[in-house]
C-alpha cells in the first residue's frame, strides 16, 4: 500500500493520536508548541464566526484540552475579545503544558457553577478531548446541557465534549458543536454516526505534527476517510484500444420470477460503471420475464441448477460474479451460493446470500479462504448481526474491521457511516451520501456497482471504497424523492467529473 498518498487521508484513533504527538515532542517540538498551535486555530475559527463585540465564553477542562482553551482565551483577549473563562476543575490540579497555559492567562478564572451559556455570543468548548474516559456527570453534564439549550455556536476543540473520538458515541450528554476544530488528521468519530452529526463543521488544523514521523513505511496509516485519493490510483480507465471482454464481465445471479427487479438493478449499475458485459443468470421460468424489461444490453440465461450454474462460472471470460439481490432463501438459492464460494471468480455477496451463510461465518471463511479469489460481502446492520453476532462489539468500525478479519473479505458494513473493512486491517469510514438513498433497490446498485469495478480489475478493497463513494454521490446528485432506478443513471457524470479533474486535481472531489 502507498501509504506516503494515501497518509492525507488517515484516520487517528485517540490511541494513534497520542502517538503522533509522543513521536513529533520526541522529535523535537515542544508540546506547548503543538498546544499554542492547536489553541490558535480555535481561536482563528471563533473570530471566523462572531462580530468583533461579541462576548465569548471559554469552558476549559482539567487536561490538555483544557490547555488548549487557556490558549484561545489568551489569543482571543489580546484581539480585543471580551472573552469569560470557566474553569470545570480546580486549578492547582492542572499539570503540564495545561498549567503552563493557565500560568500564561492573565484574566479571572470562573467556576462553572454560575455560569450561563445563553449571555453570550459563542462558546468554546474545551472541556475534554481526547482524554474522556468515563461519562460526564453532576456539575459538568448539567453545564453541557445548559450549552446545548443555549442555541448559541458551539466551536468545540478536537471533539465535542462528551463524544468518544474513536467510536462517535457517548454514554452521558454530549455537546452540540456548530464547528469542530481537531488537529494534524480527523478521528473515527467525527465520521461515525452520531459523532458526525454532533461535530458540525470539521476544520482540520496543522499545528506542526509531523506526518513522515507518524507514518512511515513500516508503520503505514491504516484507518482512512473514503475519497478518491484513497482509490485513484486503480480506478479503470478506459483503453484507447479496448474491447467489452477486456473491460470485464459481471455475472448477476438472480432467483425466479418473484425477484426480477433487484438484480436487473445490479447489472444496470455494473454496466454503469464501467463493465463491458452484465449477463443475469436466472431460474428458467423467469427468462422471459428478464427478456421483455431493457435494456437492451442486459443479457439473459437460463440456469437449471447448480452444475449449470458452476458451468457458467467457469467460463474463461466472466471477470466478478455477484449473488444475493432477491435470490430467494430456498434451496436452489443456497445452490447458487455454495457454488459462487466454490467458484474462482471475484465475487460480490449481499443480500440474500448473506441471510444464507447465516451463523456460518466461520465455514463461509474456510470456502472463502480456498477459493483465492477476492471476495467482498456487502451488509447492512441486520444481516451483519445475522452472519457475524455483535463481531466482539464496541464500534462499527471495530465491528467491520474483526469480522472482515475473521472471514478473510472485504466487509462493508453499510449505513449513513459505512465502513469498509478489508481483512489485513485497512478501513475507511464514508461520508457521501444522504437519508434518500435509504430506499429499496439502492444495495442492489452498490453490489452491482462493487462487482462492475471487481470486474474492470480494481482490488478488492479499492474497489469497495470507490463503489461507496460514488453510490453516495450519486444519491447526493439525485437527493430527495429519488429511486433506485435514478442510481445508475447518476454514475456517467460522476464519472465524467473525475475524468475531467485528472489524478492531482481529484483532491478537490474529496469530501
Ligand atoms: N495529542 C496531541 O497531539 C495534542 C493534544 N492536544 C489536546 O489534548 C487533548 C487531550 O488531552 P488529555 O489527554 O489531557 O485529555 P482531556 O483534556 O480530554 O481530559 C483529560 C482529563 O479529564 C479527566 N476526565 C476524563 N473523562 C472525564 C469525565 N467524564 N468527567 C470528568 N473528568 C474526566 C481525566 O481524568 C483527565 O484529567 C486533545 O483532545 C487536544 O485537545 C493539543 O493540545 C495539541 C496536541
Ligand atoms: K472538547
Amino acid at each position: 500500500m502507498a501509504a506516503a498518498v494515501d497518509s492525507d487521508l488517515a484516520l487517528l484513533d485517540v490511541a494513534g493520536m497520542a502517538e503522533a504527538d509522543r513521536l513529533t515532542i520526541a522529535a523535537g517540538t515542544p508540546g506547548a508548541a503543538l498546544m499554542e498551535r492547536a489553541g490558535r486555530a480555535v481561536a482563528d475559527a471563533v473570530d471566523r464566526r462572531t462580530p468583533p463585540g461579541a462576548r465569548i465564553l471559554v469552558l476549559c477542562g482539567p487536561g490538555n484540552n483544557g490547555g488548549d482553551g487557556f490558549v484561545a482565551a489568551r489569543l482571543l483577549a489580546r484581539r480585543g475579545r471580551p472573552v469569560t473563562l470557566a474553569l470545570a476543575g480546580e486549578r492547582e490540579r492542572l499539570s503540564g503544558d495545561a498549567a503552563g497555559m493557565a500560568a500564561a492567562w492573565t484574566g479571572p478564572i470562573e467556576p462553572i457553577d454560575g455560569v450561563r451559556p445563553a449571555d453570550y455570543g459563542l462558546i468554546v468548548d474545551a472541556l475534554f478531548g481526547a482524554g474522556l474516559n468515563r461519562p460526564l456527570e453532576g456539575a459538568v453534564a448539567e453545564l453541557v446541557e445548559a450549552v446545548n439549550a443555549a442555541g448559541r455556536p458551539v466551536v468545540a476543540v478536537d471533539v465535542p465534549s462528551g463524544l468518544s473520538g474513536d467510536t462517535g458515541g457517548s454514554e452521558g450528554p454530549v455537546i452540540r458543536a456548530t464547528e469542530t476544530v481537531t488537529f494534524f488528521r480527523l478521528k473515527p468519530g467525527h465520521l461515525l454516526m452520531p459523532g458526525r452529526s454532533l461535530c458540525g463543521l470539521v476544520t482540520l488544523a496543522e499545528i506542526g505534527i509531523r506526518a513522515d514521523v507518524v507514518f512511515t513505511p513500516e508503520r503505514p496509516a491504516v484507518l482512512f476517510r473514503n475519497a478518491p485519493g484513497l482509490w485513484r490510483a486503480s480506478f479503470p480507465v478506459l483503453a484507447p484500444d479496448t474491447h467489452k471482454y477486456r473491460r470485464g464481465a459481471v455475472l448477476v445471479v438472480a432467483g425466479g420470477l418473484a425477484g426480477v427487479g433487484a438484480p436487473r438493478l445490479s447489472a444496470r449499475a455494473a454496466l454503469r460503471i464501467g463493465a463491458g458485459l452484465a449477463t443475469i443468470a436466472c431460474r428458467p421460468e423467469a427468462l422471459a420475464a428478464h427478456a421483455a424489461r431493457g435494456p437492451d444490453a442486459l443479457m439473459q440465461r437460463a440456469v437449471a441448477d447448480g452444475a449449470a450454474l458452476e458451468r457458467l462460472l467457469a467460463e474463461k471470460r466472466l471477470s466478478a460474479v455477484l449473488v444475493g439481490p432477491a435470490l430467494g432463501l430456498d434451496g436452489e438459492a443456497r445452490e447458487a451460493v455454495a457454488a459462487v464460494l466454490r467458484s474462482s471468480v471475484p465475487a460480490v455477496l449481499d443480500a440474500d446470500a448473506l441471510t444464507i451463510l447465516a451463523g456460518s461465518a466461520a465455514r463461509a471463511g474456510r470456502q472463502i479462504a480456498r477459493r483465492g479469489a477476492p471476495c467482498v460481502l456487502t451488509p447492512h446492520e441486520g444481516e451483519f448481526a445475522r452472519l457475524f453476532g455483535d463481531s466482539g462489539g464496541g464500534s462499527k468500525l471495530d465491528r467491520a474491521r474483526r469480522a472482515a478479519a475473521e472471514i478473510g473479505a472485504v466487509v462493508v458494513l453499510k449505513g449513513a457511516d459505512t465502513v469498509i473493512a478489508a481483512p489485513e486491517g485497512r478501513a475507511a469510514i464514508n461520508a457521501t451520501g444522504c437519508p434518500a438513498l435509504a430506499t429499496a433497490g439502492s444495495g442492489d446498485v452498490l453490489g452491482g456497482m462493487v462487482a462492475g469495478l471487481l470486474a474492470q480489475g480494481m482490488p478488492a478493497f479499492e474497489a469497495a471504497c470507490a463503489a461507496v463513494w460514488l453510490h453516495g454521490r450519486a444519491g447526493e446528485a439525485r437527493g430527495v424523492g429519488l429511486v433506485a432506478d435514478d442510481l445508475p443513471e447518476a454514475i456517467p457524470p460522476l464519472l465524467r467529473e473525475l475524468q475531467d479533474a485528472g489524478p492531482e486535481d481529484w483532491s478537490g472531489a474529496e469530501r
